[in-house]
């Protein structure tokens, strides 16, 4: 069997690394073509000079820069072309590889998302926002099966729907860690400070979606991309907080079945299937451990401490921009955490401030173009909200 060729967008990020140890540990199933990342510029040089990509981009930086560094890290005969500018991860998702998966944090992953498709690739996505803010513009462009979902509950119910009728299908149920503020009051998390909300207490990711975690707008981002993936309406998609996260999704069924995928809260599995699919590798990672004693809570999602969720599906009902708007001013909303401009609460208060500031405006979700401008005005509408510069009163891009 010929390897299947991969681009690896993200590479240096949490699932970007993953990816490339998953290749590292199947020598002969997969060719890295491509590697693409944001301004880590010394971890791509490596990765480049282990795989021998022959296309390597970053978005930041210079590319006498990045040259210097893959030349200092690989052997003389290896030379491979280099680009360097925020357009990059475009240019390499649309490099014809079997497979591009999209590891990139946030609405900047959108354009790669499409491009990958409109080359034919297999998409392995774990950018969950590109979905979300381009919806139906990025499900239009997939042909079935074209996504294979990366991210861990996703994944979950794609492997438990695997050779199943969507017809048989009643419910899903995505199950959520809680983050690590879980049972606190909201009057509790007034005062948590950025180095709580990153301490997630399952996995090491990066810092947008571990914020995310702690706020639950990932798990609201989750209910939005399952409408997307599935065709599954939101009235039927719960969320279940488990703690333990042995358990990565299930999906309920007419007959009154149920299905669950489990596994450590781990990425590998997730990450192999979808470099891989529908195949599976072998020794991708360990299985849950039955020898000992355990015990794996659910409990209902406490919507009153934790809005996120429900905002979330306030958003997907309305539709059109509506989700970019909502990604968009938890980005900002989280950078500004992060600066310590805002606490904790107020990250969920911006969006849903931002999301009512949005109705009735003009944005609509029927082009790439307008579903970027909507993302574009709920930054400026944020950071408006948070006594912050925007892009207008600051005279640059967002
Ligand atoms: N980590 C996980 O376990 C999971 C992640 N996901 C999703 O996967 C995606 C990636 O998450 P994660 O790996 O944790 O994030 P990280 O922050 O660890 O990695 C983000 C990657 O994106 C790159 N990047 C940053 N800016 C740009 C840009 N302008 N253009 C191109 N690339 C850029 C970064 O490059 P550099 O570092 O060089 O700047 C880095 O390689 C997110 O959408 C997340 O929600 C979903 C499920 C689980
Ligand atoms: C691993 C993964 O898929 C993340 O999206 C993870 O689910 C985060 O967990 P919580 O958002 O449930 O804390
Ligand atoms: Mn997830």
């Amino acid at each position: 069997m010929s390897p299947r060729t991969v681009a690896v967008l993200g590479s240096t990020g949490s699932i970007g690394t993953q990816a490339l140890e998953v290749v590292a540990a199947h020598p002969g199933r997969f060719r890295v073509t491509a590697l693409s990342a944001g301004g880590n510029t010394a971890l791509l040089a490596e990765q480049a000079a282990a795989t021998r990509a022959p296309l390597v981009v970053a978005a930041r930086g210079s590319a006498e820069e990045l040259a210097a560094a893959v030349a200092a890290a690989g052997d003389p005969s290896y030379r491979p072309e280099i680009l360097v500018g925020e357009d990059a991860a475009t240019v390499a998702a649309a490099c014809g590889a079997d497979v591009v998966l999209n590891g990139i944090t946030g609405s900047i992953g959108l354009r790669p998302t499409l491009a990958a498709l409109g080359a034919g690739s297999t998409l392995a996505l774990a950018n969950k926002e590109s979905l979300i803010v381009g919806g139906p513009l990025v499900t239009a462009a997939a042909a079935p099966g074209q996504i294979v979902p990366v991210d861990s509950e996703h994944s979950a119910i794609a492997q438990c729907l695997r050779g199943g009728r969507a017809e048989e299908v009643r419910r899903l149920v995505l199950t959520a860690s809680g983050g690590p503020f879980r049972g606190r009051s909201r009057a509790e998390l007034a005062d948590v400070t950025p180095q709580q909300a990153l301490a997630h207490p399952n996995f090491a990711m990066g810092r947008v979606i571990t914020t995310n975690s702690a706020t639950l707008v990932n798990k609201g981002l989750e209910v939005i991309e399952a409408q997307l993936l599935f065709g599954i309406p939101d009235e039927r998609i719960d969320v279940v907080v488990h703690p333990q996260q042995q358990v990565h999704s299930m999906v309920e069924f007419h007959d009154g079945s149920t299905l669950a995928q489990l596994g450590p809260p781990r990425m590998l599995v997730p990450i192999a299937l979808g470099l891989s699919w529908p195949e599976r590798l072998v020794e991708v990672d360990v299985p849950c451990d039955w020898s000992r004693a355990q015990t794996w809570e659910f409990h209902p999602l406490d919507d009153e401490a934790f809005p996120a969720v429900r905002l979330a599906r306030e958003a997907g009902r309305a539709g059109g921009a509506a989700p970019a708007v909502y990604n968009a001013a938890n980005e900002v909303a989280v950078d500004a955490f992060h600066d310590r401009l805002i606490g904790f609460t107020a990250i969920v208060e911006t969006v849903e401030r931002v999301l009512e500031a949005h109705t009735g405006s003009e944005h609509d979700a029927s082009s790439v173009d307008s579903v970027l401008a909507a993302d574009r005005w709920a930054r400026d509408r944020a950071r408006t909200l948070l006594g912050l510069p925007t892009a207008q009163t600051s005279g640059g891009p967002p």
